[in-house]
């Protein structure tokens, strides 16, 4: 028996941190939407109560630091499951990129097992679970768009914003998340997003207020980093985006395009300058499918 799943990739159109927590993570407010670049992720069932996994990218952990075995892992030992799951993940995600690539494919993970092990847990469950494997993982268990708290797991699921294009690029270099967070000074954010205004952007499907609301406070430790991360918003504005911001910890920068005609200007002029670029939809809830 196999379940495949769609895991896509999310964006975050605001993200704002407010404290930094004892416990080490920062009280982040974000709006978060997911958009048709995806992972698949193939399940296999196996009757040993084996954890195998591969991916079609090497330089993706294929053991137990893989998001999508932890995933697994946690669920088999949580409700006593005898069974086990042969994992494959066919990687489209760029890796280490601000679009959780891994915590959707342990999203997904969760998903197509509650299937495979016949487990009836509810979205909320799984989003529990996900919890333990990282701040992301929750909002990838439910998908479309939300508003998301506290570490990232308090979730207010929204309507999805006005139909519009995403063009994705990013540099090649990998970020660390930990490294973006530990080097904001929390107390010396010179600009905080709109989160108000995106919430009402997306409520009233107002596109323009939406391109205008677009912030990010991880944006000024990565550009102050690597200026190809501030070159490529550059080109993007100056080939005609409606709005430009990186993606969560970065390095990937997207634009956001409401006319067709401009996608293709703007794709051209980024491939000059970088490889991995992408033109995408964004995604409503109702997109995140279980494949067969
Ligand atoms: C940057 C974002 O991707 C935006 O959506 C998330 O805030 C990060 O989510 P994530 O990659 O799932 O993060 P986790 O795997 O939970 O944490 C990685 C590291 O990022 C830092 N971290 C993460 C989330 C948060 N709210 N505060 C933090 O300070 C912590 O140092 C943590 O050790
Ligand atoms: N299934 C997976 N796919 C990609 N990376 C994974 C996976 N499992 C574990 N990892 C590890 O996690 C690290 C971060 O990868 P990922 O692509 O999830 O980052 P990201 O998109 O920046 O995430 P986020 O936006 O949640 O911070 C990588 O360095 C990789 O080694």
């Amino acid at each position: 028996m196999r379940v495949s799943i769609k895991a896509p990739a999310k964006i975050n159109l605001t993200l704002d941190v407010l404290s930094k927590r004892p416990d080490g993570y920062h009280e982040v407010e974000m709006v978060m939407t997911t958009v048709d670049l995806a992972d698949r992720v193939d399940l296999t069932l196996l009757e040993s109560r084996d954890i195998l996994i591969d991916c079609s990218a090497s330089f993706v952990p294929n053991d137990m630091r893989n998001h999508a075995y932890k995933a697994a892992k946690l669920l088999q030992e949580r409700y006593s499951v005898n069974k086990g799951v042969h994992i494959y993940i066919d990687k489209q995600i760029p890796v280490a990129a601000g679009l959780a690539g891994g915590s959707s494919d342990a999203a997904a993970t969760l998903r197509g097992l509650n299937r495979l092990w016949n487990l009836r847990l509810s979205l909320d469950e799984l989003a529990l679970i996900g919890e333990e494997i990282g701040s992301d993982v929750p909002f990838c268990v439910y998908g479309g768009t939300a508003l998301a708290k506290g570490r990232g797991e308090k979730l207010r699921h929204m309507i999805s914003p006005t139909p519009c294009w995403v063009i994705l690029a990013k540099p090649p270099i990998g970020v660390s998340t930990a490294d973006v967070y530990g080097n904001l000074r929390v107390d010396q954010i010179k600009k905080h997003p709109k989160t108000e205004e995106m919430l009402q952007a997306i409520s009233e499907q107002d596109f323009s207020l939406m391109a205008r609301s677009l912030g990010n406070v991880l944006e000024e430790v990565t550009l102050n980093r690597y200026p190809q991360v501030r070159q490529i918003k550059e080109l993007m504005l100056e080939s005609g985006a409606d709005g430009v911001l990186m993606s969560g910890s970065g390095p990937t920068v997207f634009a956001l395009v409401q006319k067709e005609a401009k996608v293709h200007r703007i794709y051209n002029a980024l491939r000059g300058f970088v490889k991995d670029v992408y033109a995408v939809r964004m995604l409503g809830e109702s997109e995140m499918e279980i494949l067969d």
